[in-house]
């Protein structure tokens, strides 16, 4: 295996690393806080980050530049405060954002860019990479490090994905991403992915998982092994959904199989302990509703609108998800998930003899 040479180490010695570690708890990790970070605790975790080795650590709201909204949640502290507080405490990793095409504009991409972020992944539903060309064009010109990221990428082929890796690589895309949103991916559909993807482009491949099948970690080592260069991950696995690749334990699990991450898995179980865990209002576990989503492959960042709508309409949490699982609803919509408890509430109503 040959390594990646990191020269930008803070102590000036070298590090080897078999891939990179995007770090994204200050924006995945947004989804499920309800956008709720404060600059302390943007502080707080690039700091940790920082110090045990992470390359790149992504900040924004969970929708990306722009998110937030009322279809997507209001942020509680402008989001350009907390990349420039970002910006501010991190001495060696690059702060990164995203952006989703439609939420996100150029103008932010500008503003972030004067604030001292240079690397920018801009998200796009897995069969919808032809949207990206002006935004990756204007991120190279903007001198940044353009990423293309493909969302939902259960719901496309491996030879789909490599078409749509293909496009992103001819915008001029540094590195390719395919996130699994839905946490909806066997270790086997990974792999297959990967293994396509990576035989058919020439810039490095990332892979971002999401722990609804209780399969991050595997699935996130499984990518390596085919040949993926780029593994994201979150502090406690703080992240939208039953959470993201939980770092720290991505850190751990790499160093037993000897692939050298060139991060600090006991700094980053310190971080996730005394820092991450604190802020989060309630722990990422797999229970009924997470292990639904990547059962009925429906976008992470909908469980907490989800879970509202079902309150407020009175319908079980369950049968909405279950619903937009059949509907092939993708990230984006977010306001189907009220269309859908709407005519759900309504379906029992009149099944009961009552008005909805
Ligand atoms: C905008 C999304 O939340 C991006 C992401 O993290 C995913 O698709 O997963
Ligand atoms: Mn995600």
């Amino acid at each position: 295996m040959t390594a990646v040479i990191d020269t930008d180490s803070p102590t000036g010695t070298e590090v080897k690393r078999d891939f990179r570690l995007i770090d994204s708890t200050l924006r995945d990790g947004s989804h499920a806080i309800s956008h709720q970070y404060t600059e302390d605790q943007v502080v707080a975790v690039v700091k940790g980050l920082d110090a045990a080795g992470v390359q790149v650590i992504e900040v924004t709201h969970g929708d990306g530049l722009g998110g937030s909204s009322f279809n997507y949640g209001f942020s509680k502290v402008d989001e350009m405060k907390l990349v420039e507080a970002a910006v501010n405490a991190t001495t060696n990793a690059d702060i990164a954002v995203l952006l989703v095409p439609g939420i996100g504009t150029v103008d932010e991409l500008r503003r972030v860019r004067d604030l001292g972020v240079n690397v920018v992944r801009i998200a796009v539903h897995c069969t919808e990479a032809d949207i990206t060309e002006q935004h990756i064009k204007i991120a190279k010109e903007l001198g940044m490090e353009a990423i293309g990221f493909l969302m939902m990428s259960h719901m496309n082929t491996p030879q789909g994905l490599l078409q749509q890796a293909k496009l992103l690589e001819g915008y001029g895309a540094d590195t390719v991403y395919i996130a699994d949103s839905a946490g909806a991916m066997t270790t086997n559909e990974v792999r297959a992915r990967v293994a396509e993807i990576v035989g058919g482009i020439d810039v490095p491949l990332g892979v971002h998982a999401h722990q609804n099948l209780s399969l991050a970690v595997a699935n996130s080592i499984a990518a390596y092994e085919e040949g993926a260069r780029n593994l994201d991950g979150t502090s406690a696995g703080l992240g939208a959904g039953a959470g993201n690749c939980p770092t720290e334990i991505l850190a751990a699990v790499c160093e037993k199989n000897g692939i050298v991450s060139g991060v600090n898995p006991l700094m980053l179980m310190d971080l996730a302990e005394e820092v991450t865990r604190p802020l989060m209002p309630r722990q990422q576990v797999v229970d009924r509703a997470g292990l639904l989503l990547g059962y009925a492959g429906v976008y992470g960042s909908f469980l907490l609108h989800a879970e509202r709508a079902a309150e407020r309409y009175g319908v079980p949490q369950a049968e909405i998800l279950l619903e937009l699982g059949r509907r092939k609803v993708v990230g984006g919509q977010e306001d189907m998930i009220i269309d859908v408890a709407v005519e759900l509430a309504r379906k029992h109503a009149e099944a009961e003899g009552r008005t909805a």
